[in-house]
């Protein structure tokens, strides 16, 4: 069946171009998709137009637009299964891990779908007993959205849900390494009524489907998520037309651990932080830093636990994280190891691919710690986006505060420690979108998600993230209206 949706019909790419994908945890083929050009970028962009243009969606009332989100909770759930194993086979992530994946897209659809009607306009006072003032929230009009493969379907439901909600209509281009959910989700949203031409999905690569998302006038706004340099790349592409623009980038999250901090948990977290899904994950804890007194023995825990850490694939009932996505993303976390010895880092752990033979045709790197950074080494500035942790010692609140801040990236960061003024000091002053006091990772659809600093623009989830995918207009009506002979005559 043809993997490409525009306007309702399900085709292959214009040029006939096919993909493999295969899966990173043992090289096995898990399908073969279209992979579309930039002329089947333009035919889904040109149906989105015409359906928010002509189509009804947008004047939809909000609460049956929540209706149809809160159907497609109900039929992720019927297939969570197939969602879920269908993620793993594209990512390499562990059955268990997607299944929790899809249970986080179920919520942030229910989510959306409760919000949908609510906050429709307020009525402004304008002090002239004459006038009555509105403001209405309407869609912005044609979304291109664009994903990563690290999370595939959760990130791509933190755009999917919230643009459906407020009226848009939208082109979806995920990932050309984990397409899968995303044909999945695309039937699902057919499924549960949405018309024709309102949700439109190319496959292929970056600079050939998803460039035009950028470019293209007819897109009103872009929602990235996803590297860096892709980012900036896509916001001077989309200055040309002066799209909306939102960005959710990278981040080289600190971890912060003071003395007096539970360290069981503090531990425990910090092996989680960065090692989860092998550290693929943008918001990773992957810069520790632990207070002096504390720092020797608690970095003996991390790298005792962390020379545990079972690899294994998706369906590998003892394994505990999964593989790297591909050859190219393994080469460039050994690159990073490399440049970190390089750099003076010392090497505790890990700085190799697995010895086992049963992991031989996966792309697995073993879980890495090095100690003795500090912020004059590129590598504690940069994202690795693998099982890599770079420690930091610090002695004073002041100056945790400031080697945390020292960054250019401000997306996550974490702060542990028993004295809950310490703890509500520090979360204030840190310059990053989220700051977990005593946890690391939990994120629910109730609360923004995104970056200060070159971690991004915008905020994806929560009210703000419905707020993205709206404007605003003021509506003034003078009721009785009268000549104001402003030029005399
Ligand atoms: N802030 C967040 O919430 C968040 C979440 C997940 C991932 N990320 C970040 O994503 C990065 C890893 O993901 P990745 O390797 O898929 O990123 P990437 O930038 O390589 O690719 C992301 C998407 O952009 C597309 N793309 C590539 N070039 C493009 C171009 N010129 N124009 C338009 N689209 C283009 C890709 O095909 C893919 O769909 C990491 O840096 C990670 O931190 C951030
Ligand atoms: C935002 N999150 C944590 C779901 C995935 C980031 O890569």
């Amino acid at each position: 069946m043809p993997d490409i949706l525009v306007d309702g019909g399900w085709r292959s790419a214009r040029n006939g171009g096919r993909r493999e994908i295969r899966c990173p945890a043992d090289g096995s083929l898990v399908g073969e998709v279209d992979e579309g050009t930039a002329e089947d970028a333009a035919d889904a962009i040109e149906s989105a137009w015409r359906a928010f243009h002509e189509g009804p969606w947008p004047t939809v009332p909000a609460s049956e637009r929540g209706d149809l989100l809160a159907r497609v909770a109900d039929l992720l759930e019927r297939d969570r299964a197939e969602v879920a194993r269908a993620e793993s086979l594209d990512t390499g992530k562990r059955l268990v891990e997607s299944g929790y994946d899809v249970d986080d897209v179920v919520g942030v659809f229910r989510y959306y779908a409760r919000v949908a009607a609510e906050d429709a306009g307020r009525v402004v006072d304008t002090g002239r007993p004459d006038v009555v003032s509105r403001i209405v929230h309407e869609p912005v009009g044609v979304c291109g959205l664009i994903t990563p493969w690290n999370y595939p379907l959760l990130q791509t439901s933190w755009k999917v849900a919230p643009a459906l909600a407020a009226g848009n209509t939208l082109v979806l281009k995920p990932s050309e390494l984990t397409p899968h959910s995303a044909i999945l989700l695309m039937r699902l949203l057919a499924e549960a009524g949405l018309p024709d031409g309102v949700a439109n999905l190319v496959l292929g690569a970056g600079p050939q489907v998803g460039a035009p998302l950028s470019e293209d006038p007819r897109v009103d706004l872009v929602s990235f998520t996803g590297g860096l340099e892709t980012g900036k790349r896509i916001m001077a592409a989309a200055a040309g037309t002066v799209k909306r623009v939102a960005l959710e980038l990278g981040g080289k999250n600190p971890n912060i651990v003071f003395a007096d901090a539970h360290v069981e948990s503090a531990v425990d977290f910090a092996l989680t932080a960065v090692f989860l899904h092998s550290g693929q994950v943008c918001s990773a804890g992957a810069r520790l830093m632990v207070e002096d007194s504390l720092h020797d023995d608690f970095v003996d825990e991390v790298v005792r636990r962390a020379e545990q850490i079972r690899l294994g694939g998706p369906f590998d009932d003892k394994a505990e994280t999964g593989p790297l996505i591909s050859a190219a993303h393994l080469k460039k976390v050994e690159d990073y190891v490399a440049d970190a010895v390089e750099q003076g880092a010392w090497l505790r752990c890990g700085g190799a691919r697995p010895d086992d033979p049963d992991l031989t045709s996966g792309f697995y790197y073993l879980p890495t710690v090095f100690d003795r950074c500090d912020t004059s080494m590129g590598v504690v500035h940069e994202e690795s986006f693998g099982p890599v942790l770079t420690v930091e010692r610090f002695r004073t609140e002041d100056e945790a505060v400031a080697i945390a801040n020292d960054s250019v990236l401000g997306l996550a960061g974490a702060v542990w420690t028993e004295n809950a003024g310490k703890a509500q000091r520090v979360a204030g002053r840190l310059r990053m979108g989220t700051v977990w006091i005593n946890d690391y990772h939990p994120y629910v659809p109730q609360a923004e998600w995104g970056g200060y600093k070159q971690s991004g623009i915008g905020r994806e989830l929560g009210r703000a993230g419905l707020d993205e995918y709206r404007e605003t207009k003021h509506i003034w009506h003078n009721v009785r209206p009268a000549p104001q002979r402003w030029f005399g005559g």
